[in-house]
């Protein structure tokens, strides 16, 4: 009779495993706190776009907000034209990023988290679809350089090459906040499962994805994979979205969501300009997990995800 699998038999190193840390072992965030997701509407008038997004989060924090998340590219037409002309110098700061320097002042002025959506960025001869990460004191915690570009072609329908001005990120992001540790993905980074299995590993307790979905794409597989996403790693995921205009040459899906560590959907709006305030309490992960315990069920004889900065942080 086959005896069954036990983890520790194991043939693979364990160097090469990603155990999933419990989530109360790793450091003191918050427990529970509230979430806004701010679905903004983005216009050609860059100084505008800072404005209201400052506006949106100052009214989040006034409801309670600790943590904002903001959408994928809102201080900018989401086109390949307009990448190079509103791209920033986050690095250089001050007055070449008007826009981190708006998320760094406005998060240490109301003690909150800021998860900033997304902005093109420059960096040399260079563009970047990238997110920063701001903590209460203001101080750029992390920057996450979307690592997925979306190139698709769906004939008749969508066909979009953010590869002809952007560059690929290198580094998945993951941030220690007052808020929990939070892993960061932009958008398309959303379809590759791995990434969100390796933030999973490193104990993240929230993934955020600011993402503009579209038209064709947005109602088949837009929650679809928020929540696959949750589900599997049982952990929170959420996501913001710019507002939908329809005379925009790209037009935004919406649905800006928080999704539970059960899969469930916690919060959601529709297309519309919108707050979505919602409650996360982190102890819900430890509960699914121990109702659900899929870290220890896993065959790890079978098959093996390899964390490739943690394998060569070894060999070297
Ligand atoms: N805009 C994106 O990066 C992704 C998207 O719309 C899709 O995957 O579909």
């Amino acid at each position: 009779m086959a005896s069954a699998y036990k983890p520790e038999q194991a043939r693979v190193p364990p160097t090469l495993q990603l155990p999933v840390p419990p989530v109360n072992t790793l450091f003191s965030p918050l427990f529970q706190f509230n979430i806004a997701l701010c679905q903004l509407s983005v216009t050609m008038d860059k100084e505008r776009n800072i404005a209201h997004a400052r506006k949106a989060i100052v009214e989040a924090a006034e409801k309670g907000a600790q943590l904002v998340l903001l959408p994928e590219i809102w201080n900018s037409p989401y086109s390949n034209d307009s990448f190079p002309v509103y791209a920033e110098d986050i690095a250089a700061g001050g007055d070449a990023s008007p826009s981190t320097a708006m998320m760094s002042e406005v998060a240490r002025s109301l003690q909150i988290t800021i998860v900033g959506g997304s902005i093109p960025e420059r960096c040399g001869d260079r563009l970047y679809n990238t997110c920063c990460v701001f903590g209460k004191d203001g101080k750029l915690l992390a920057k996450h350089r979307k690592l997925h570009l979306f190139d698709i072609d769906i004939p008749g329908k969508i066909t979009f090459k953010e590869s002809k001005t952007l560059t690929a990120g290198e580094n998945p992001t993951i941030v220690d906040t007052d808020v929990g540790r939070i892993g960061i993905g932009i958008c398309y980074d959303i379809r590759f499962q791995e990434l969100a299995i390796l933030y999973a590993a490193r104990g993240a307790h929230l993934i955020c994805y600011p993402g503009a979905f579209n038209m064709t794409t947005g109602p088949l597989h837009w929650e679809l994979l928020q929540r696959a996403r949750a589900v599997d790693n049982q952990l929170y995921v959420a996501t913001c979205s710019p507002a939908r205009d329809a005379d925009a040459g790209y037009v935004a899906w919406g649905h800006s969501t928080l999704v539970g560590p059960f899969g469930e959907v916690l919060a959601t709006t529709e297309h519309d300009e919108a707050t979505v305030m919602a409650e996360i309490d982190y102890s819900l992960i430890e509960l699914r997990r121990t109702n659900l315990p899929l870290e220890k069920q896993r065959r790890g004889d079978l098959y093996q995800l390899v964390d490739i900065q943690r394998l060569n942080s070894k060999s070297t």
